[in-house]
């Protein structure tokens, strides 16, 4: 099954088996990257789960995350009791070891989509499987992980976005991402068109980014790091409940705001290598703008999420966030 799917993704004209069996379930590949598993016997817990990785093509430990525990399914260790979409996104860019070939796929997913070119078509196709899976599994609750790693480092290495939405995240969430070992949760404060977005504001699902540590090519991620998380996927896949822990040790924050680069020349003021959550007092220099001008830190302290100057023009440079109470269900 793992085989089958990843020489399909990687390979589409070689002549691969697109449906088969294992001994808890059946696989069906609908397109490149794109596998369904369905239980011979679903449980009675169970969710529709959709785990997604590589939607930023150098973001490899979440796929050898996935293959992990797609092997734990294929040895018969885990028995499938949930149904499951597989997802790899961006394949061209998983080849090319890139975060993303034209353009960034991860703020496409937005029904209407009229942009055209590789990106926008996949996001169309990947909502169009998002949309099929949810309807197929209408009764079950809905929930999507869309795993990634950050470019940098961060002073939280395992942290979750959890999308802007009317729906609520449901309480037991916060206790699994605790037991899965996530450090840290950020709760986006508006709209933005990313593949957990989707799932959440067009599905109500309990649906998440995960960013699982720092990028890094194949072989070279702390896999060990995520033996939690890697749990966490197989408690899911099993439609079993997923372990719980109290959630003291997990810090939150809210996105005050969100840096935009406007401008030709946009440079951050700080040094390329700050970790993610970095501290910056009031008053404190944080970006230069040939459109807007400086950027500097306000009466409140903010901390640094995501910052990167080399975004396309009218793209997020960084997020700058606020420590805040957990959630009043945590
Ligand atoms: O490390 C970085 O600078 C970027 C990491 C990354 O790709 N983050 C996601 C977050 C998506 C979200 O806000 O839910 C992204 O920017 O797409
Ligand atoms: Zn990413």
């Amino acid at each position: 099954m793992l085989g089958e799917w990843l020489d399909w993704t990687l390979d589409e004209q070689r002549d691969t088996p697109r449906q088969g069996t294992f001994a808890s379930g059946r696989f069906d590949i609908s397109a490149p990257g794109v596998m369904r598993l369905t239980p011979h016997r679903q449980r009675p817990d169970a969710h529709a789960c959709i785990f997604s990785a590589a939607i930023h093509g150098n973001e490899t430990a979440p796929v050898e995350l996935l293959g992990a525990w797609l092997s734990e399914l294929e040895a018969g260790t885990l028995t499938l009791g949930a149904p499951v979409l597989v997802i790899l996104g961006n394949i061209p860019a998983l080849k090319a070891q890139q975060r993303f070939i034209h353009t960034n796929l991860n703020r496409l997913f937005e029904r209407g989509l009229s942009a055209s070119g590789d990106e926008p078509d996949r996001a169309r196709q990947l909502m169009a499987e998002v949309d099929d899976f949810f309807s197929d599994n209408a009764a079950l609750p809905k929930l999507h992980y869309d795993l990634h790693t950050a470019i940098r480092a961060s002073l939280y290495p395992r942290f979750v976005v959890e999308p802007y939405g009317d729906s609520d995240t449901h309480s037991e969430q916060w206790q699994w991402l605790a037991a899965a070992d996530m450090q840290a949760v950020l709760h986006q404060h508006q709209h933005i068109w990313t593949f957990s977005h989707y799932s959440k504001h067009y599905h109500g699902a309990q649906s998440f980014t995960f960013e699982l540590g720092r990028v890094a090519p194949f072989g070279q991620n702390d896999m060990a790091s995520l033996t939690p998380m890697q749990a966490l996927l197989g408690r899911l896949s099993e439609g079993t409940t997923p372990a719980e822990s109290d959630i003291e040790a997990v810090t939150f924050f809210r996105v005050r705001h969100e840096l935009m680069r406007h401008g030709d020349h946009f440079t951050l003021c700080f040094d390329d290598d700050t970790p993610n959550f970095t501290h910056f007092a009031p008053g404190t220099c944080l970006a230069n703008d040939s459109q807007t001008g400086e950027y500097r830190v306000g009466d409140t302290p903010l901390h640094v999420v995501f910052p990167n100057a080399n975004v396309e023009i009218g793209a997020r440079a960084a997020l700058l966030v606020v420590p805040c109470a957990p959630p009043t269900n945590a």
